[in-house]
Parts: C-alpha cells; structure tokens; sequence
C-alpha cells in the first residue's frame, strides 16, 4: 500500500528538467589571447585544472546525467570528459554536434587580441566580438582556418560551412540543434550535460532566458564554471535566486571568484 506521497511522486509531481552547461577550460589560444573559434586547440595545463575542478563542482551538487552533448573541438570534448570522471558519468552516451562549436570567427582566427584591438580600435573589436548581428571579416577557401578544407567536415553540404559568424548566425545553428535534438531527450525525462564554447553558450543562454540583443552583447561566460538550469515541461526556466542576472540558471562555485574570472574575459581585449 502506497502512502499519499508516494503515489503522488510516482504519477508524475516531477522534478525539475535538469541541464548542466559549462564553457571549456582555458585553452592554449585563450592563454596567448588569440581568437580561436573553430580552430582546434587543446586545453592549456590551468585548462585542464579548471576543468577537472568543474567536474568536481558538478559532483558535489549531485547531479545525475543521462546523455551527453559538446562540440567537435577538443577543448570543449575534454572539458566534458574531466567532467565525466569527476562525476563518474564515464558511461553515458556523449553526442559530438558541430552545430555546439563556436563561433566562428572569420578572419580574426589566429589574431592576437590585443593587436587587433590596437590595429583596428576598441570599438571595432567590441563590434566584431560581442555585438548580436555584426560578423567578423569572412576568410575565404584558400585559408588554413575554412572549414571546407578540415577532414571533419568532409561529409557536410558545403553551403553549412561558414567563412565568419556573428551570435546571430551561431544561434541559427545552435538553437535549432537544442530544439530538434536536445529537447526531445529532455522531454523523454533525460538529464544533460552540454560541454561547449563562450559564444555558442552565450547563444543557447540568450534563447533560453530571452536576453535582448543589448544585454547579451554585456554577458560574458567564465571558462569551466558549470552553470546549472532547471527547466519546468514548456522547457522555460526555473530561476535560480543564486542566478547572475540576465542569467536564470545559476553557476556552481564561489561567486566572486566567478564574478572576476567572468571580468577576466571581457578583459582579454585591453
Ligand atoms: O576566441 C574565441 O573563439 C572566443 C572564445 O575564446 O573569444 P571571445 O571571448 O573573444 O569571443
């Protein structure tokens, strides 16, 4: 005989959809401040340090995951493998999407930041890096950096190729991947971990808690800090009170050392 309780969490007074995003850990590029989007660099040695300590966040909040989603970079990949193993999760599906890459960056890819800021201005470079529907530069096919010309993208119709993105163009791809295949999994009661980038975090984070243009432009996502969100079953937000605003979801960890590694990268440009 069940008591009133349990019948009732048995017939679906259900928790929670439970998502866990977290940027990857420092790179090499982002340690010699270079612009990097699809190009594929490893996690620096702190990388590696920040992402194992993610995993560690993401093990003490006890989260439970199901399936696994990042991008086709191996700094994201990683980043999700240390996660794994600090939460003994080695043994779920993990699904690798280009649509999770970030950004990409057109012909600012392998630039300093720093040069380019001083060759072009700070406003340009603020344009180019943070604003809704301004891309960088496009290169063109003879670039090292056009992903026509990288083995991984061999069997995709050339005309998903970028030769630059702006958040825009990253949220065209991005949200229709969250919609088409993440949600499902969710509505099928799965918990997700989505290891990816600053710039296609910042377009599923802009969808999810419709920040306007203006404001995204502000938000900035610190390097492997997990941000977790609950979704009620329309797949909206459940703010967290603990939430940096224009955020819902809220980051695991001590919030000051979050709020300077997050003023840590929008210092990367001067
Ligand atoms: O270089 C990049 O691809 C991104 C993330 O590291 O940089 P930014 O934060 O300048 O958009």
């Amino acid at each position: 005989m069940y008591t009133l309780a349990a019948r009732c969490a048995r017939r679906g007074v259900r928790q929670a959809h439970t998502v866990l995003l977290m940027r990857h850990g420092e790179s090499v590029w982002n340690l010699a401040n270079k612009f990097t989007g699809w190009h594929d660099v490893a996690l620096s040695e702190k990388g590696h340090e920040e992402a194992i300590e993610g995993g560690k966040l993401v093990a003490a909040e006890g989260l439970k995951f199901d399936i696994a989603y990042t991008s086709v970079l191996k700094r994201a990949i990683r980043t999700l493998d240390h996660a794994l193993e600090e939460t003994d999760h080695m043994w779920i599906p993990v699904v690798k999407a280009w649509q999770l890459n970030e950004r990409h960056y057109g012909m600012l890819q392998g630039l300093d930041k720093k040069e380019t800021v001083a060759k072009h201005g700070s406003d340009q470079v603020q344009i180019w890096r943070r604003s809704y529907d301004v891309p960088p530069p496009p290169l063109d096919e003879s670039s090292e950096y056009y992903p026509g010309n990288d083995v991984r993208y061999q069997y995709l119709d050339k005309k998903c190729l970028p030769f630059t993105e702006s958040l825009e163009l990253t949220a065209a791809r991005v949200v229709p991947y969250w919609q088409q295949v993440i949600v499902p999994e969710l509505k099928a009661g799965k918990n997700i971990i989505i290891a990816a980038h600053g710039n296609s975090l910042r377009a599923l984070v802009q969808y999810l808690d419709a920040i306007p243009n203006d404001v995204i432009a502000e938000l900035n996502i610190p390097t492997a800090t997990p941000l977790l969100y609950h979704l009620d079953d329309d797949m909206n937000p459940i703010p967290f009170e603990e939430a940096i605003a224009p955020l819902t979801g809220k980051y695991l960890g001590d919030l000051d050392a979050i709020r300077a590694r997050i003023e840590g990268v929008k210092k990367q440009t001067g």
